[in-house]
C-alpha cells in the first residue's frame, strides 16, 4: 500500500480533497468513492450537471466556475486529464504546494485500500466490470465498485462498501495508468492496437497490460479467443482462459432471444448450468463468461451469479433500446472502434430481418485518421449509413480528417447508401426522415451522438400516436420531410410531423389526435403558394392526397366534384372530357383544390369562389359538413373560414359548351400565361396587387427586375414572380422580398403585402 493509501485508510483523520472537474463520469465516481470512505470532500467545474447535483445532495461541496479559492485548506487536489495546467484551481493548487494527484493515480490509491479487480482491454470494459460487481453483491460479497458509465443496475457509477474486500474497477489503458494499479485480480478482455495518439504501437500497449499483470497477486482472467490478451497472458503462471472452446471456462448451446442470450457454462469438462443474459449479442456471451470466470475463482456461487446476469439490464449507452414499436427500433451505442461497431451491426442483425440504419459519430481525429479504412469497412456492413463530424474529444482538428473520410471508407468498401451530416444539432432531420417501417436506427460513438437518437424517439412516439392505428392505405406519415419536396419554389425545411391522409376519416382522426394534444396543424396542398421558412415548421402538417382526395368526376347534375388533393389542372381536364366550360383559366395553375378554395385562388378575370357550389370541410368540432357557395365568404385571394376549418372536396359548376369553344380558351390563357410568366421554380405572385398598379407593374418601375438575393431573383419575365435560380434557401427569398418592400414603400410610399404565405420557423427548433 502506498503512502496516499495509507492516509485515505487512515479514517480516524479524514482528508479534505478538491476534485477539480468533477462532473465528468471519472471524477464524480471518485468523489463517490471519497465520500463513501469518509472524507470532505469538495468538487469545482466549469459546468452545472444533474449529476453535481446528486453529488451536492450526497455531501460534495460544489462550486462553478473554478477558482483559486474552492482549493484553500486543500490536503489533496485531484484533477482529470481533461483539465487544462493553466486552469485557477489547479494553479492556486501548485502555487500553495498542495499534493497534486491524477484521476487514476487517486483510483489506485483507493483500490489499493481493498482487494482490486481490474478490468482492462480495448472493449467491454464498462459492461464486464457492472457484470462483476453485480454478480459478486448478488453473491452477498458487497463489493466496491467504480465503473466509467452510470449502470441501471448498479444504481450508480461509483459506490463504496464499507463491509466487502473486493473492490472492481474499470483499468483505463487509454493513457498508461493500468500500470498504476496492484491487484488482487485482473481481467484482460482483449488487447488491440487503439489510442494510437499516445502509444507507438501495439507492442507498447501490450507491455502496459504486462505490467498490470505482473502487479496481480491473484487470477488472472483472460479471453481465450482474443489473439493479443492471449499473447500477454497465456504465459502467466495460473492464468485461467474462457471462450468459445479450448478454453477453461466456455460457453455452448448460444441461443439469441428477443433482446437477450441464453448459453450453457462449462468449467473445463464440467456443465455448472445455464445462464439467460439480459442483454444481446455474442460479444456479450464473452464479457458474461470474463465474469462467470472471475466470479467463481473468487469464491462466489455460480447459482447466484448466473441468476444476477439474468437481471443484468446493461450499461448505458451499450446497445441500450431506446425507442421498440411494430414499425421502428433505436438502438444507442457507445462502440466506437470498428471491432465494437462490427459486434453491434452483427447484433442487430441476428435481431430482426429488417434494414439496419447506422448514424455514426466518429471519436477523435487521431483514431478516425487511424482506423478510417476499417471504420469503412464495418460500416459499410449496414443498410444505411449517416455520419457526423467528428467528436474531438480534447484533441485539435487534423486537416482533411472529418466526417467525410468515414463517409469515403464506406463508399470504398461498397457501402452505396452513406450521407455525411456535419451538423449533429440538426443530423436526426435526415435520418429520421431516412427511416422505414421495420427499420432498426443505431446511433454509434462515444460523443454525444445519442442525443439525435432521442430526438427522433419522441417525434416518433408523437408520429405514431397521430397515425394511430390505421392501415398504410388510410394515411402514410413521415418525420421531418423537407418542404422544398412539396413546395413549387423548392425551398423550406423540414415538416416536423408529415401526415398524408387518404380517406376523410384518417384526415379527421390525425387532426383530433394533435388538437388534443396542442399540436399544431398546418394542412398542405401543392405548396405553389407557399414560403417556408429553413426552420421548417413545428407540429403536423398535413396532405390530403391520393385515395378520395384525389377523386374526380362528374355527377348527376353535370357538376364536377373534386377532393382537396386535385391538381386545378386535373379539374380543368375532367370537365373539358365532359364539355363543360369554363374551367380554362385552371389549365395553368400549380395549385390543388383545397389550396384554391382557401386562397380563393384566381387568374385571367375569375376566381375559384366564381365556380363553387358547395364545399365540404373538416370544421373546428372535427365533424364533416357542408356548406353552399352562399354560406361562404369568399374575398380576393382569402377565405377566412377554411383557416380553421379543412376543405375536404368541393362540388364546381360550368357552363355546357363544345369542345372547340372550350379549346380555344384553354389555348388563350395558355398563351397568355406563357408570354407573361416565368417557368422557372417560383411560389406564383409574391404580391398582392396593391390598388390601381399591379405589384408587377410596379416592381417593373421601380427597376428591381432581375436584382438577387443569395440564389433567388426577381423574374426578368414578371415582376412579382422571385424564382429559384438553383440551390436558393428561404432567407435569400425573404432578403429579397424585404428588399422590395422597402423600396415600394421608400418610393412610392406603397405597403406591399405578399400573397404567398410566408410558415415556419427561422431557426431550427425542433
Ligand atoms: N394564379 C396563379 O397563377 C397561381 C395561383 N396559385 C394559387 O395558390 C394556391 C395554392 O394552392 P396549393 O399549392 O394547393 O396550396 P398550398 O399548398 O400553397 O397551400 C396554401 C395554403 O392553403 C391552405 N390550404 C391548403 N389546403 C387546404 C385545405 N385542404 N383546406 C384549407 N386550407 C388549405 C393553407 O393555408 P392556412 O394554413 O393559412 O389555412 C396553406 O397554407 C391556390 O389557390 C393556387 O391556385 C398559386 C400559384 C400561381
Ligand atoms: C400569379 C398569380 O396570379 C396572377 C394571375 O396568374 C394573373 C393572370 O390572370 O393575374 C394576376 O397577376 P397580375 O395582376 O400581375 O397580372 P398580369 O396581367 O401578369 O400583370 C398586370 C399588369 O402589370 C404589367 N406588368 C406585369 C409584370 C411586369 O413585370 N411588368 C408589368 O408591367 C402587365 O403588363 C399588366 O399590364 C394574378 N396575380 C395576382 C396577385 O392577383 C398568383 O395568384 O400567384
Amino acid at each position: 500500500m502506498n503512502e496516499l493509501s495509507q492516509r485515505l485508510t487512515n479514517l480516524s483523520k479524514p482528508l479534505r480533497i478538491h476534485l477539480v472537474g468533477v462532473a465528468g463520469s471519472g471524477m464524480s465516481g471518485l468523489a463517490l468513492l471519497l465520500m463513501g470512505m469518509g472524507h470532505r470532500v469538495s468538487g469545482s467545474d466549469k459546468v452545472t450537471s444533474s449529476e453535481t447535483e446528486r453529488l451536492q445532495k450526497l455531501g460534495l461541496r460544489f462550486s462553478s466556475p473554478h477558482t483559486a479559492e474552492a482549493v484553500d485548506g486543500a490536503d489533496a487536489v485531484v484533477y482529470s486529464s481533461a483539465i487544462r495546467p493553466d486552469n485557477a484551481a489547479l494553479s492556486a493548487a501548485r502555487e500553495q504546494g498542495i499534493r497534486l494527484v491524477r484521476r487514476a493515480e487517486c483510483l489506485a490509491a483507493i483500490l489499493n485500500t481493498k482487494k482490486g479487480i481490474v478490468v482492462s482491454g480495448t472493449h467491454g470494459k464498462t459492461t464486464t466490470s457492472a457484470m462483476v460487481a453485480h454478480g459478486l453483491r448478488e453473491a452477498g460479497l458487497h463489493p466496491s465498485h467504480y465503473v466509467g458509465a452510470e449502470i441501471p443496475v448498479l444504481g450508480q457509477n461509483a459506490r463504496w462498501s464499507d463491509e466487502g474486500e473486493w473492490m472492481v474497477a474499470e483499468g483505463d489503458e487509454s493513457d498508461g495508468t493500468l500500470a498504476l494499479y496492484n491487484t488482487a485480480c485482473s481481467i484482460v478482455l482483449n488487447i488491440e492496437a487503439e489510442h494510437l495518439d499516445h502509444y507507438r504501437d501495439l507492442d507498447e500497449i501490450k507491455a502496459v497490460f504486462r505490467t498490470l499483470l505482473s502487479q496481480t497477486r491473484g487470477p488472472v482472467v483472460y479471453c481465450g479467443e482474443d489473439e493479443g490478451a492471449r499473447s500477454v497472458c497465456a504465459e502467466h503462471e495460473g492464468a485461467v482462459s474462457y471462450g468459445w472452446s479450448n478454453s477453461d471456462y466456455t460457453a455452448k448451446e448460444i441461443r439469441e432471444l428477443r433482446g437477450a442470450t441464453a448459453f450453457a457454462v462449462f468449467r473445463g469438462e464440467e456443465r455448472l448450468g445455464e445462464v439467460e443474459l439480459g442483454i444481446p449479442g455474442r460479444h456479450n456471451v464473452l464479457n458474461a463468461l470474463a465474469a462467470i470466470a472471475t466470479c467463481d475463482k473468487l469464491g462466489a456461487d455460480f447459482i447466484l451469479v448466473s441468476r444476477a446476469l439474468n437481471t443484468f439490464a446493461g450499461a448505458r449507452r451499450r446497445f441500450e433500446t431506446k425507442f421498440l414499436s411494430k414499425k421502428l427500433r433505436i438502438v444507442d451505442d457507445y462502440g466506437h472502434h470498428p471491432t465494437e461497431i462490427a459486434a453491434t451491426i452483427q447484433t442487430a442483425r441476428q435481431l430482426k430481418s429488417g434494414r439496419v440504419v447506422v448514424l455514426f459519430q466518429p471519436h477523435r481525429f487521431t483514431r478516425t485518421q487511424a482506423l478510417a479504412d476499417d471504420f469503412g469497412r464495418v460500416l459499410a456492413e449496414a443498410d444505411e449509413v449517416f455520419v457526423t463530424d467528428v467528436y474531438p474529444a480534447s484533441e485539435q482538428p487534423i486537416p482533411g480528417i472529418s466526417g467525410q473520410t468515414i463517409v469515403d471508407a464506406v463508399k470504398k468498401h461498397g457501402g452505396s447508401l452513406v450521407t455525411s451530416v456535419p451538423d449533429i444539432a440538426t443530423a436526426h432531420h435526415k435520418v429520421g426522415n431516412a427511416l422505414d417501417e421495420g427499420d432498426l436506427l443505431i446511433t454509434l460513438g462515444a460523443g454525444n451522438i445519442h442525443e439525435p437518437g432521442t430526438r427522433i424517439a419522441r417525434d416518433q412516439k408523437v408520429l405514431e400516436g397521430i397515425v394511430g392505428s390505421q392501415s398504410s392505405d388510410e394515411v402514410s406519415a413521415k418525420l421531418y420531410e423537407p418542404m422544398r419536396r412539396h413546395t413549387t419554389m423548392l425551398v423550406g425545411g423540414p415538416a416536423q410531423f408529415w401526415i398524408e391522409p387518404h380517406t376523410f376519416k384518417a384526415f379527421a382522426e390525425a387532426v383530433d389526435y394533435c388538437r388534443e394534444r396542442g399540436i399544431a396543424v398546418r394542412v398542405v396542398g401543392r405548396g405553389s403558394n407557399l414560403l417556408v421558412r429553413d426552420g421548417g415548421i413545428r407540429g403536423a402538417v398535413i396532405h390530403p392526397s391520393g385515395g378520395e382526395f384525389g377523386e374526380c368526376h362528374v355527377n348527376d347534375d353535370g357538376h364536377v366534384v373534386a377532393g382537396a388533393g386535385v391538381r386545378l389542372k386535373k379539374l380543368a381536364s375532367v370537365a373539358q372530357a365532359a364539355e363543360i366550360g369554363g374551367f380554362e383559366w385552371m389549365e395553368g395553375i400549380p395549385g390543388n383544390v383545397g389550396g384554391a378554395l382557401r386562397m380563393n385562388a384566381g387568374a385571367m378575370g375569375t376566381e375559384t369562389f366564381d365556380q363553387v357550389v358547395s364545399v365540404t370541410f373538416l370544421d373546428e368540432d372535427g365533424e364533416i359538413r357542408t356548406r353552399s357557395r352562399e354560406e361562404i365568404t369568399a374575398e380576393y385571394r382569402n377565405v377566412q373560414e377554411l383557416r380553421r376549418n379543412f376543405a375536404l372536396q368541393a362540388v364546381f359548376k360550368g357552363e355546357k359548351d363544345t369542345p372547340e369553344n372550350i379549346k380555344s380558351r384553354w389555348d388563350e390563357s395558355r398563351a397568355k400565361r406563357r408570354g407573361s410568366q416565368p417557368i422557372a421554380a417560383s411560389a406564383g405572385c409574391v404580391f398582392k396587387n396593391p390598388g390601381e398598379t399591379p405589384a408587377g407593374m410596379l416592381v417593373d418601375q421601380l427597376g428591381l427586375k432581375g436584382c438577387e438575393e443569395g440564389k433567388a431573383g426577381v423574374s426578368d419575365v414578371h415582376g412579382n414572380f422571385i424564382v429559384n435560380r438553383g440551390g436558393a434557401v428561404a432567407g435569400d427569398v425573404l432578403r429579397l422580398i424585404e428588399r422590395i418592400k422597402s423600396k415600394a414603400r421608400g418610393e412610392r410610399n406603397i405597403e406591399l403585402e405578399t400573397e404567398v404565405k410566408i410558415i415556419g420557423e427561422d431557426e431550427y427548433s425542433f
